[in-house]
């Protein structure tokens, strides 16, 4: 498989990155900031590109390789590939389901406490020495309040499962109602957000989901309602949401993913009811290391002729 050119076009592990490298003749796409620096002959050798969340392969890119047969995504997300297009020209495409729904519910769920009861600050307050100046403020409980799940997808049930596990009660929005859910549905995302305490959006990013989380859910969320994105930055409507938070007129929110990482509005930095972290749903080695191999897996899969383990395309 050493003459099989591999284009990775986002920095991943060092264990994949090594993988591919052993396996496949591997370009790198940061050592070639314009396709046309690769030559003719390697160009038209890569038969694989590999991504992961935060890069995949546009229209452009997919016109760039001829010979482009497969494009394999270290993340579930898929948003970055010109999924179309792969239809359209029979590329097929894998991402890596499954492997990392818990890693992400747990982090939703890590965001819901963190933000509720100002974990960061209270670390702050302790390493700053104000506790010895008095008690820290009282927080908000997370046990018994409705959580509202916007996409009750693998990674929406996960993190209904667990917040089961806290007494919440759960409500969710889907295009469809699940039939087999024993969760309230709602209709619309801005019903769902008037009937929940925290709203967490767990729904792959798609045309119909860009900004999904407008000016007027926020504002149905209302001042002590909380959000948590741990989906795609641009589910939210950020510039929605960071007024929204520096009116008051929402009461906080936890986020993982941002509409233009890694920037992150600074008007956040200096808000306390805010948990703000750098895409990390996924980010153990344990799960990268899993997600890496299913990557390998698809690849190897493919050129073997063999069925793809996690197809989408
Ligand atoms: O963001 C992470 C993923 O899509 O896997």
């Amino acid at each position: 498989m050493e003459s099989i050119g591999v284009l990775l076009v986002a920095k991943v592990i060092p264990y994949l990155e090594q993988e591919l490298n052993k396996r496949y003749n591997l370009f790198r796409i940061w050592d070639y900031p314009h396709i046309s620096q690769l030559s003719t002959q390697h160009v038209t050798s890569i038969r694989a590109v590999v991504g992961r969340s935060n890069a995949g392969a546009d229209s452009h890119l997919i016109d760039a390789l001829p010979n482009l047969e497969i494009i394999s995504s270290s993340s579930v997300g898929v948003d970055l590939i010109d999924i179309n297009k792969c239809k359209e020209k029979g590329i097929r495409v894998t991402n890596t389901p499954d492997v990392l729904t818990d890693e992400v519910a747990d982090l939703a769920i890590g965001l819901i406490l963190t933000l509720l009861r100002k974990i960061c600050e209270s670390d702050r307050y302790v390493r700053s020495g104000n506790w010895k100046c008095g008690d820290y403020k009282l927080t908000t409980k997370f046990s018994g309040k409705t959580v509202g799940i916007v996409g009750l997808g693998r990674i929406g049930t996960a993190i209904a499962k667990r917040s089961e596990a806290f007494n919440c009660s759960i409500c969710y929005y889907s295009r469809t109602q699940k039939q087999e859910s024993k969760y309230k549905y709602y209709p619309s995302v801005v019903e769902l957000a008037s009937n929940c305490d925290i709203l967490v959006v767990a729904c792959p990013l798609t045309k119909e989901t860009h900004h999904i989380i407008n000016r007027e859910v926020i504002n149905a969320l209302g001042p002590k309602g909380f959000l948590i994105n741990i989906g795609r930055g641009k589910h939210v409507d950020e510039p929605e949401l960071v007024s929204a938070l520096l009116e008051g007129r929402l009461g906080g929110a936890g986020l993982d993913v941002f509409e233009n990482e890694p920037h992150v509005p600074e008007e956040l930095f200096r808000l306390e009811n805010v948990v703000l972290l750098p895409h990390v749903g996924t980010g153990t080695v344990e799960t990268r290391t899993v997600m890496a191999d299913l990557v390998l897996g698809n690849l190897e899969a493919h050129f073997l002729g063999k069925p793809l383990l996690t197809p989408l395309v």
